[in-house]
């Protein structure tokens, strides 16, 4: 989940020569439908597995279980590599080739958010090209159509890569880091947890969260104080998420518990890991792995972290194991969780009958809940109050329609449907700042990739032939910010979601492709009976959540906590930017961008807080 930056690929290559080189239907998915007032359930919890059993048995089928890439593989990957970058090019034209566009990439890549420069590079080269640091090549694919293919149609011929690498650690056997097999029976055990009931019940825990953080701005509401509303989101969201998933109240908005202050620098040096050159903690001695007190400090303070951390994690689990009351799935979801005490997915996992899991897998897969579930919806909210601080006239529209709809009262979850314009400002701000922004996957089998387009509309020459063993960047920063899919693709405008694509954009993404026989690109068609505009409204071009089988667990609860917390918080405050403190950056309203596992700001969103007049 978290995104390698220069990282891996420095640290296996780190030439100065690098360079980058150019390359050359629509599936109905989970979409959570809405009439009048009504949730529909039928793709929540068990409904959402059936849904995805095609794909599970599909990939058991294709022997997932059986690829892997193997050390072997790798070397002749390598090799295959050297002779494409200095060897004689026209012979392998078509094997992950194309023409060198940029010298000295790693000078680029080295200081700044990784997708920057990817962005640079996708505007010069297109939809699918090749970043390549001596025999180390990256494919970066920013083309709706790879894209699709990659996810959805041949998912199969994926994995995570180096991101399991890093993620190991920290989360074991968890969802996103696990071999197929365990991920097959996880997300069989996990996905029904997020049923209608419980997303229901989760609701009002949402409310009632973030009513502490409304306390906490009440007292500095009006004053000259200024406070980082980054870190309140981020505060807000850690106390939601150890509710949710293990019924433990963080209660950081309120304070710096050792607990939580465990859990935040463990999920500091996920994202550490995530942007360091060099994976030092693997040399023993130095590292998280070896088992004496690793000799870097911060490694060392990353073991007491992940200690104190799992010692909670570990009592709780005894506690729930040691009250399990074995039930059926249908009892489960049928409970009245308005009168339970425990509505907690851990007290699900554990009571539903059939799924048993080792003490060490259901912590694995709440350190993964925890890391999945924490700081991207952080991330996400604190971009929307940044966007709405420089869109006045989108944020009045948020608000009339928030104090229409709810009067003052907090808001429910019988009232996601009618809260439209909130809905849309998250959808408008996951296209802006997505998290993350770039995706990671390793091919597991040898693979034909569709044709990319440029950015003038061109089709790309060649239809590139993968090896085995190579990594990819699916950069949905990039597919976002398009100019060839996305009229004016760098502006908040959240009613974008009300309109379809232009017809002349995708005219001019499609009219090579229509002449050639190639596969079209539909564009964006509005559904907005739906909690956000997915994936498949608008052809793959946006990727808030992902795609395919390993498309985001908590989708429909990070976007019911989203428009929970920033109703609540909008429906009583507005907000005064105060700038960056920071004397490089004179402009107030540029916060800066840093990027680890999400995209953050450089030093904070510092803003005055102003109670809105009733
Ligand atoms: C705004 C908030 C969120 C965003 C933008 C987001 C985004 C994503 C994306 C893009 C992926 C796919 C990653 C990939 O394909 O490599 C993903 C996967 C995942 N997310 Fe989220 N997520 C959010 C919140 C949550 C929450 C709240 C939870 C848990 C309660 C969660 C749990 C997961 C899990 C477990 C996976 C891995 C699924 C698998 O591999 O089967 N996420 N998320």
């Amino acid at each position: 989940f978290l995104t390698p930056s220069p990282n891996f690929l420095a640290s296996s290559l780190a030439s100065k020569n690098s360079r980058v080189h150019q390359v050359g239907r629509r599936v109905p998915r989970l979409s959570l439908r809405m009439q009048g007032p009504k949730l529909d359930a039928e793709v929540f919890g068990k409904d959402r597995l059936k849904q995805e059993e095609a794909d599970i048995r599909k990939m058991e089928k294709q022997g997932m279980a059986k690829k892997d890439v193997t050390l072997t593989d790798i070397i002749s990957l390598w090799i295959t590599n050297i002779i494409l970058t200095y060897g004689d090019k026209e012979k392998y034209a078509q094997l992950q080739d194309g023409a060198v566009k940029s010298e000295g990439v790693v000078d680029d890549l080295v200081g700044g958010p990784l997708f920057l420069p990817l962005y640079k590079y996708f505007k010069d080269c297109g939809g699918l090209y090749k970043l390549c640091f001596g025999p180390k090549v990256f494919m970066v694919a920013s083309d709706p159509l790879v894209i699709r293919h990659i996810m959805k149609d041949n998912v199969f011929s994926y994995d995570k890569g180096v991101l399991t690498e890093i993620l190991e650690p920290f989360m074991g056997q968890g969802l996103i880091p696990a071999p197929f097999q365990v991920w097959k029976e996880r997300r069989r055990a996990l996905v029904p947890g997020f049923h209608q009931a419980w997303l229901n019940r989760m609701c009002r825990m949402f409310s009632e969260c973030t009513d502490r953080l409304s306390a906490k701005l009440d007292a500095v509401a009006d004053t000259d104080e200024i406070i980082d509303m980054e870190e309140n989101w981020n505060s807000c969201s850690l106390d939601i998420i150890g509710k949710a998933v293990f019924n433990y109240d963080f209660g950081s908005v309120e304070k710096l518990s050792p607990v939580v202050e465990a859990a935040l620098c463990a999920l500091r040096e996920a994202e550490h890991r995530s942007t360091f050159y060099f994976p030092y903690w693997k040399i023993p001695g130095l590292g998280a792995e070896w088992p004496i007190p690793a000799l870097v400090p911060r490694q060392r303070k990353f073991q007491q972290d992940m200690a104190l951390l799992n010692g909670v994690l570990d009592k709780l689990i005894l506690n729930v194991v040691n009250e399990k009351q074995e039930t059926d799935l249908d009892a489960l979801i049928n409970k009245d969780y308005d009168n339970v005490n425990d509505p907690s997915l851990l007290r699900f996992l554990v009571d539903l009958r059939g799924a048993d899991a080792t003490q060490k897998q259901l912590r694995d897969d709440l350190i993964t809940l925890l890391i999945a579930g924490h700081e991207t919806t952080g991330s996400m909210l604190t971009w929307a109050t940044w966007l709405l601080s420089q869109h006045p006239e989108a944020q009045a529209k948020m608000q009339k329609e928030i104090d229409d709809v709810l009067g003052g009262r907090s808001p429910t979850y019988e009232d996601m449907p009618r809260l439209e314009q909130v809905r849309l400002v998250i959808t408008e701000t996951l296209r802006l700042f997505p998290e993350p922004p770039i995706l990671i996957r390793r091919a597991l089998d040898a693979d034909v990739l569709p044709k990319a387009s440029n950015l003038d509309g061109s089709v790309q020459g060649n239809a590139v032939k993968i090896i085995k063993g190579s990594d990819f960047f699916l950069s949905v920063w990039n597919l976002h910010r398009s100019p060839l899919l996305w009229d004016k693709p760098d502006e908040f405008d959240p009613d974008r979601w009300r309109r379809p694509t232009p017809p002349e954009l995708v005219e001019k993404y499609n009219a090579q492709r229509r002449a050639e026989g190639l596969p079209e690109w539909q564009g964006y068609v509005p559904d907005l009976k739906t909690l956000y505009p997915n994936e498949v409204h608008a052809d793959y071009a946006f990727l808030p959540f992902g795609a395919g089988p390993r498309k985001c667990l908590g989708d429909q609860f990070a976007l019911m906590e989203s428009v929970v917390m920033l109703t609540k918080i909008f429906q009583r405050y507005s907000f005064e930017l105060v700038g960056n403190h920071d004397p490089k950056v004179p402009n107030e309203s540029d916060v800066g961008m840093m990027f680890g596992a999400t995209i953050h700001t450089a030093n904070g969103l510092n803003v005055r807080v102003k109670r809105r007049q009733a």
